[in-house]
């Protein structure tokens, strides 16, 4: 599995947990910065994450800012990106297993480390049940396809 990480300034620190956690458990990732506290705008970060998954050369991302919720919004307008802001591993494991959340969201100022970590851990071993929530899924791709004409 190759993982995209990304965050602004708000999310840095927290970015680098996420990084630490992936280097010690052998996952394959690719850090696309921020790479200091200097202030940025969470979008720009967001889209590149996005687009990567988007275009499938990352299975999943992981994105943070000071809340998550700038960074879910921002990723989210991408079609294909189903970005999910979990703070707990109930929500991580429904993200994956009922939504297929290809990009999980958190906020360095709502969550420590060590919970991050078991969030990150309990979200990239989820899998996707398909069944019934595949079906909601192509309901939300048909969502897409009326507002994005270049959705894939
Ligand atoms: O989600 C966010 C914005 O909706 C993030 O928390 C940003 O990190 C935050 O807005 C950055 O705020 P700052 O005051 O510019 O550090």
């Amino acid at each position: 599995m190759k993982v995209a990480i990304a965050s602004d300034h708000g999310g840095f620190k927290l970015k680098e947990e996420v990084a630490s956690f992936l280097r010690d458990t052998g996952i394959e990732f690719k850090d696309f910065g921020t790479f200091s506290e200097e202030a940025v705008d969470y979008p720009d970060l967001a889209l590149v994450v996005a687009e990567a998954v988007r275009d499938g050369d990352f299975d999943r991302g992981v994105l943070c800012c000071g809340t998550g919720i700038g960074v879910a919004i921002s990723a989210n307008k991408v079609p294909g990106v189903r970005a999910a802001l979990c703070h707990d591993t109930f929500s991580a494991r429904a993200s994956r297993e009922h939504n297929c959340a290809n990009i999980l969201t958190m906020g360095q100022r709502v969550i420590g480390p060590g919970l991050a970590r078991d969030i990150v851990s309990t979200w990239l071993q989820s899998e996707f049940q398909g069944g019934r929530h595949a079906r909601r899924i192509s309901k939300i791709e048909a969502i897409e396809q009326k507002y994005n004409r270049c959705s894939r």
